[in-house]
């Protein structure tokens, strides 16, 4: 089997963490790319090398100069986050497809970079208004980062069209479904 590649984008707040926590779950071949990040973890929640490896600034310096990044962005200003290839190489070695929880523009940059084996999906949400609630509702963000993360929205929302499938998420359980369908169908051509 050859290891493919599933890219998932949204405007944060979208879902598009659930859903993939979600694919990982029913789909077993599918496994999860850890990225790199300078962000502090979510206290009680994340840990080192299951949701991100959580670096220094310097040890993702020394990182990216050794070009162990295949793609990386400063996502919101002064916190870098980007994907490891030895992550991806691990995950195929295995005989595994990957999927990738990153930014719009890592998105782009990682579709260019591994062409036709890889599909890329564009999770959002009705409104900025409901992307705002829902970040609410996660009460994981300051005021600070929420304002950043629901101003940054709008700008990705015009990126959609370069995605090869966008999905709508409204009602969960709907989205979950479309989400394994199309993933199944891309993983199994
Ligand atoms: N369809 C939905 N209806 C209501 N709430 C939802 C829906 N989908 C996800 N959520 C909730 O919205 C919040 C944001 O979802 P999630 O963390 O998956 O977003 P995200 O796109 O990964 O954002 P970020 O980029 O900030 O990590 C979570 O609390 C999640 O439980
Ligand atoms: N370009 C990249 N973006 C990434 C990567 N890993 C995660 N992300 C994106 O950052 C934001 C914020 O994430 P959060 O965990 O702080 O909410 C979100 O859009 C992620 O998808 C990566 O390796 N490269």
């Amino acid at each position: 089997m050859t290891g493919k590649a599933i890219i998932f984008c949204a405007p944060s707040g979208a879902g598009k963490t659930t859903i993939v926590k979600h694919l990982i779950k029913t789909i077993p071949s599918l496994k999860f790319s850890i990225s790199a990040t300078t962000r502090a973890p979510r206290g009680g929640v994340e840990e080192h090398g299951k949701d991100y490896y959580f670096l220094s600034e310097q040890e993702f310096q020394s990182k990216l100069a050794q070009n162990e990044l295949l793609e990386w962005q400063e996502v919101y200003e002064g916190t870098y986050y980007g994907t490891l290839r030895s992550e991806v190489e691990r995950i195929w070695l295995a005989g595994n497809h990957v999927i990738f929880d990153v930014d719009v523009i890592g998105g782009i940059n990682l579709k260019k970079a591994i062409g036709d084996r890889a599909l890329s999906v564009f999770v959002n949400a009705e409104s900025v208004e409901v992307l705002r609630e829902r970040l609410e509702n996660r009460n994981t963000e300051s005021a600070e980062s929420l304002e950043k993360r629901v101003g940054k929205a709008a700008e990705e929302m015009k990126y959609a069209d370069q995605f090869d499938y966008v999905l709508i998420n409204r009602e969960l359980t709907d989205a979950f479904a479309e989400a394994e369908q199309v993933v199944n169908q891309f993983i199994s051509s």
